[in-house]
């Protein structure tokens, strides 16, 4: 396994999170050049909730997410999933952490145009050399309603059901965390309210853990809770949040 080459983790942080951020520093450039993203952000997530983070643009919501999920370096700080700090794996370690026990799902789908909606969902698992659980993939394609779209390739699929398939990807490997970047960003309110809505079923029914950079309130009225970021820090968080007071905690970080 590819985290038995890291460091431990702090044992508060052990057990109940997925995902971690202990100081966490991202400076891009140098000299007068230099800007930082994040500094010093120090966040835990915890298993089996769905997390929403905001702020205004800028604020280093994406870079916290790059980086929590490995698709970024880090300055300074740690990043833990499930408690293995992956700042300190090898680039072939954490491509395997990444692959293995990672689900991501990104505002512009990135599905592969020749494969079908089935082959996409089962790429991810066939990269990593496993064989799907053929229960899985059908609860998870009925619960998405993929089942008649199954053979199609992305164009000719809307975005509400290419995005479905991008979740059912995502999900195939019952990864530890599913990372979504802005994953309504191209999407009508329709075809958003689906996805948030599967995003919603796979964390309290089958106890999934989602990290969920968006701008919308009403997306992240769908979260657990949400962390808002400004000027690269954590300023702020909400719990059991709705659209309304997401958008009263927006509006009083820009006044
Ligand atoms: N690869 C990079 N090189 C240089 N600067 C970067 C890079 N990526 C991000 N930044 C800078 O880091 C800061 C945070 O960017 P980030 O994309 O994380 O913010 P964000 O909150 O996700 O913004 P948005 O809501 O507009 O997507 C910004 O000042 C941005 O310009």
């Amino acid at each position: 396994m590819a985290s038995t080459s890291a460091a431990p983790a702090p044992a508060h942080l052990h057990d109940d999170h997925a995902a971690a951020a202990i100081g966490l520093v991202r400076t891009y450039g140098s000299g007068d050049g230099a800007v930082t993203a994040l500094r010093g952000v120090t966040a835990a997530f915890a298993r089996g909730r769905f997390t929403a983070i905001m702020g205004p643009s800028g604020s280093g919501k994406s870079t916290l997410l790059h980086c929590l999920a490995g698709l970024d370096s880090v300055t300074s700080g740690q990043v833990l999933i499930g408690g293995v700090d992956i700042t300190r794996l090898s680039r072939t370690g954490l491509t395997r952490l990444r692959r293995d026990r990672l689900g991501f799902v990104f505002q512009s789908f990135n599905l592969l145009p020749m494969l079908t909606a089935e082959e996409n969902i089962r790429l991810t698992g066939r990269l990593a050399g496993r064989r799907s659980d053929p229960e899985w993939f059908g609860t998870l394609v009925d619960a998405l309603g993929l089942r008649d779209r199954l053979g199609h390739r992305p164009a000719e699929m809307s975005g509400g059901q290419q995005q479905r398939v991008a979740v059912a990807r995502a999900l195939l490997t019952r990864p530890e965390v599913v990372f979504a970047d802005e994953p309504t960003g191209n999407l009508d309110s329709g075809s958003g309210a689906e996805v948030l809505g599967f995003l919603r079923t796979a964390v309290d029914a089958y106890r999934q853990t989602v990290i969920m950079v968006t701008h919308d309130p009403v997306a992240a009225a769908h979260a657990d809770r949400v962390l808002f970021l400004a000027d690269g820090g954590v300023v702020d968080e909400l719990d059991g949040p709705t659209t309304d007071t997401v958008h009263a905690r927006m509006r009083r970080m820009e006044s």
